[in-house]
């Protein structure tokens, strides 16, 4: 039989107690630590991760009403919560046994015991340990993704009427429990109304569970998605729930929603047709208590039209519809976003840069964002940690080749053109004129009178 990885604690003042457990748990748990004194016990929490602590009631001689035993017990349970307690003693008493379990022990056995019972006993303690930690991440996990949306966004910037629209869409839509779709580039803020109609709705108490599905191989999928039962695959070691319990009250966000292939699109269409979801290697339906809400950078009609998406999993999803615009088309909101993120940062790295020059801002005006507010804010980052000056200039601001592209059916304009040239120039020498001109063809002179004439 192959041991399992665990560590157990013994703690006795009897070395032939110690002795014993120790023979009896040493073939099935890889870590057996002995101890005879319970003052030691700090020592051997801090040092290791200890699942199970097998814990004696009486250390004096002439104390033998397990207050010893409480008392440690309690000290244990104040440092190390998520270590289970088992404790032992020759001397139970129902009333001291009911006192230690109020008190959180796992369980109670008396000595002598048969290698068998402290065998199971100190088994499903390693297993609640285990258990309990996982739970411990994932509450971390949530409160670290609450503080990060929190610190990321108190408010949701836009001025723009798109963005004033898609604001009054949130406020209309959070309070009921219909499926959304939420439909936009990289950036433009998915994630972020997701939780808003989250935070907005009256599920906002209960958990906000978001998954890529983008990154779900078939195998993942379900397990992550649906949950487990032990031994239903060969990782399989306890009963695990997936995220659409995990949601249990709140929302779950399925982002990346264009990145599932068909057949598993197909699954997901069962599940949210029926609202039931079933564990891997369980034969019992559970009903899922959890709002929708869905997101994909895909042009998930062309993927329709193309066969790629299935339209049933469309007409579910897509009950209301929420459309982000790409930052290039709402002009208004990069001076809005610009100074939010000048601001957040400025006080991030201690600098004082009270603004941006007005060169920076029409550069940034003329740019194309292809990452959309996660590039505006990325972009400002970089300007406000390498300046010197106490405004932005439009060389601090480090513009990537692929959104100063011109897109010469798009925009036929040669003013327009030479313009974008001159700025994607100037980024690529970082504000080196005498470099950004001899890339143009230009003599510098001639470059200083189009800055001047474009306002650069
Ligand atoms: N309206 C907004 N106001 C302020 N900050 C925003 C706004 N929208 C998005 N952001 C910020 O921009 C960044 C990207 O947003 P988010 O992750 O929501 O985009 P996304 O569309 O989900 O991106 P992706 O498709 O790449 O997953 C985040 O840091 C977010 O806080």
């Amino acid at each position: 039989m192959r041991k399992k990885e665990a560590t157990i604690l013994l703690i006795d003042d009897d070395d032939d107690i110690l002795f014993s457990a120790r023979i009896s748990l040493k073939n099935y748990f890889t870590n057996i630590i002995t101890e005879n004194n319970p003052k030691n016990i700090n020592q051997h929490l801090t040092k290791n991760l200890i699942d199970v602590i097998l814990l004696d009631m009486n250390y004096c001689i002439g104390f033998e009403d397990g207050r010893e035993g409480l008392y440690w017990l309690k000290h244990i349970k104040e440092i190390s919560h998520e270590t289970t307690v088992i404790l032992m003693t020759a001397f139970g008493s129902i009333h001291l046994a009911v006192e230690a379990i109020k008190q959180g022990a796992t369980d109670f056995i008396l000595k002598p015991w048969n290698s068998e019972k402290l065998y199971a006993a100190v088994n499903s303690g390693v297993e609640l340990a285990r258990s309990k930690r996982k739970n411990t991440q994932l509450e971390t996990i949530q409160k670290q993704q609450d503080k990060e949306f929190h610190q990321k966004t108190e408010h949701i910037i836009g001025n723009s009427t798109t963005m004033q629209t898609a604001i009054n869409l949130v406020k209309k839509v959070a309070p009921t429990d219909a499926n959304v779709l939420i439909l936009g580039e990289n950036g433009t803020g998915k994630y972020v109304f997701a939780k808003e109609i989250h935070l907005q709705s009256n599920r906002k108490d209960y958990p906000f569970i978001h998954i890529d599905l983008g990154s779900l191989n078939e195998n993942l999928f379900e397990s992550e998605l649906f949950g487990y039962v032990k031994g239903a695959f060969t990782d399989a070691y306890k009963d695990t729930i997936g995220r659409f319990e995990l949601a249990k009250g709140g929302t779950i966000f399925l982002d990346e929603i264009g990145n599932l292939p068909l057949h598993l699109q197909s699954k997901l269409l069962t599940v949210i047709q029926n609202r039931k979801i079933t564990r891997l290697g369980e034969g019992k339906e559970r009903a899922i208590d959890a709002r929708i809400i869905c997101a994909t950078n895909a042009p998930i009609y062309q993927m329709v039209a193309d066969e790629t998406f299935r339209q049933d999993l469309l007409f579910r999803i897509n009950t209301i519809e929420l459309n982000l615009p790409p930052l290039r088309d709402r002009i208004e909101d990069i001076t809005l976003l610009a100074n939010h993120f000048l601001q957040k940062l400025t006080l991030k790295y201690r600098k004082k840069i009270g603004s941006f020059t007005k060169e920076a801002i029409n550069a940034m005006e003329n740019y194309h964002w292809p990452g959309n507010i996660r590039e505006i804010e990325h972009i400002v980052e970089r300007a406000v940690i390498i300046t010197d000056n106490n405004q932005i200039q439009t060389s601090d601001l480090y513009f990537s080749s692929k959104g100063m592209n011109i897109n010469v059916s798009d925009n036929l304009n040669l003013e327009e053109t030479e313009k974008v040239l001159i700025q994607q120039a100037i980024q690529k020498h970082q504000g080196n004129i005498s470099k950004a001109a001899k890339d143009l063809g230009l003599t510098r002179a001639a470059l200083y009178r189009r800055l001047e004439k474009y306002q650069l």
